[in-house]
């Protein structure tokens, strides 16, 4: 499985096609928010069903028997990953996985849990969201319980994945956005890393998405990521 996600933050069915036609190869992508409100989620298996590996990013964050239903439900759609915000507690996240176990016709997906987005920054963390000491401590914390839930890794920086990695063991993925090429520029984006950077790290997957999708070439430069990933 490739280690680049591509995310296709998109607002219909048809740019999703113009933009994965070009692609000669099955490649991995997030469907988010903003697809799934505009096409609903039958996009999931539409993109399954072209080939291609789906990380469904809706980061789920209520009472633990909505998750669970919500999570019940997702699980038939066939998507590869999908995800929580730690926010939610332990007690949430396992009953995501509950949920998971319930739906899935099969194997189930693996779930990740939101530490921090990446684009909150130290200053706003303590400041705006009212929690003090390090965002890398905050992340670890996240991590450590959504290790304690059962889930299989956690979305977080780049900046993060090495401090994870070491307290919950190699096999824990970190899913990694916040991802930018030297000469773009970093928008909404707080902690953000190049992929060279996100290699040199260890991240399990980078995810990326208007560095590809608003590339003059998309198709190249996301070849030119990969190539640094598999590297
Ligand atoms: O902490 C997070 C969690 C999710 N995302 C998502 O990743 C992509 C990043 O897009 P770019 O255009 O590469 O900035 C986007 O879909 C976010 O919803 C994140 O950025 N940070």
């Amino acid at each position: 499985m490739s280690k680049t996600i591509v995310a296709l933050d998109f607002s219909s069915r048809q740019e999703v096609e113009n933009f994965l036609r070009p692609f000669d190869e099955p490649i991995f992508v997030k469907i988010g928010m903003e697809l799934t409100y505009a096409c609903g989620l039958d996009i999931v298996p539409l993109v399954k069903d072209m080939g291609h590996h789906v990380f469904l990013d809706l980061k789920l964050h209520d009472i633990p028997n909505t998750v669970k239903g919500g999570m019940k439900n997702l699980a038939k759609l066939g998507a590869d990953i999908v995800n929580v915000h730690a926010a939610g507690g332990i007690p949430m996240m396992e009953a995501a996985l509950d949920g998971l176990a319930e739906g899935a016709q099969g194997k189930r997906p693996l779930c990740i849990a939101v530490t921090q987005l990446t684009s909150v920054s130290q200053e706003m963390m303590n400041n705006q969201l009212g929690i003090s000491g390090t965002v890398i401590d905050c992340v670890k914390h996240y991590a450590q319980n959504a290790k304690a839930a059962g889930l299989d890794g956690v979305v977080c920086s780049v900046h993060e994945a090495k401090a994870i990695h070491d307290v919950c063991g190699k096999e824990f993925l970190t899913v990694t956005p916040g991802i930018r090429l030297l000469t773009d520029d970093r928008g909404d984006q707080k902690r953000v890393a190049t992929p060279e950077y996100a290699k040199e790290q260890g991240c399990d997957y980078i995810v990326v998405g208007r560095s590809i999708t608003k590339s003059d070439d998309p198709v190249k430069t996301y070849h030119q990521i990969e190539e640094i990933m598999e590297g």
